[in-house]
């Protein structure tokens, strides 16, 4: 039977596994049923063939940076991944404002692609994350999590009551989408 108190969808899987194309293919599907969808994914930005960082995109097409190689940055880095230098001024004024609930009367899903290391050198997005995903949210979010332990905070939503885990592989990343959406059915009631 469903979990009626169902209102995390949460995604994990080893980089590359196809979590964000899994959640934009989920988005897709939820808006062509009138479900309204909000919030933003994170995006590889490649030259050639190398990875020169990432981008945050808002589901209304809001772009900006979240890391950089530090090469191409100009400046001193304060916040670091690996080769990666974190923008965490320009992550924010992209992310936060599309974490707002911005329709309270209907039921929306919240989509956070993702919630990781290099997003949580930002304590306002944390701070907004702890908020959504605490007792009195009323929020139902689709969002990616890192496989491994990490954070106290993600591992608190790893561990929520309200929370259900897929692990995305190459393997099941074409059709997993139908058991996460059969889920969604009950809690956003669609067909
Ligand atoms: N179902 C699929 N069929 C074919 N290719 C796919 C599929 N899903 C993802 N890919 C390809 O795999 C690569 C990684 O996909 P994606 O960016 O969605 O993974 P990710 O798990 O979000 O990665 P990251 O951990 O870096 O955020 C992309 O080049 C994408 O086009």
């Amino acid at each position: 039977m469903a979990n009626k108190k169902l209102k995390y969808f949460i995604l994990t899987g080893e980089p590359g596994a196809g979590k964000t194309t899994l959640t934009k293919k989920i988005i897709s599907i939820l808006s062509d049923k009138g479900i309204k969808t909000f919030g933003f994914y994170t995006e590889e930005v490649r030259r050639d063939r190398t990875r020169e960082g990432f981008d945050v995109v808002t589901l209304e097409g809001k772009r900006g940076r979240l890391a950089r190689e530090e090469r191409l940055l100009e400046g001193s880095v304060k916040f670091r991944v690996g080769k990666y230098g974190v923008l965490v001024q320009e992550f924010e004024k992209v992310a936060l404002p599309c974490l707002q609930e911005v329709d309270k009367e209907q039921l929306h899903l919240l989509v956070i692609d993702e919630i990781g290391k290099m997003e949580f050198f930002s304590n306002s997005f944390k701070a907004r994350v702890r908020e959504i995903f605490s007792e009195s949210s009323n929020n139902i979010v689709l969002a990616t999590i890192p496989l491994r332990k990490s954070d106290a905070l993600i591992e608190n939503i790893r561990n929520n009551k309200y929370a259900k885990i897929w692990t995305v592989t190459k393997e099941n990343r074409t059709n997993i989408h139908e058991e996460i959406l059969k889920e969604m059915k009950s809690v956003l009631g669609f067909n």
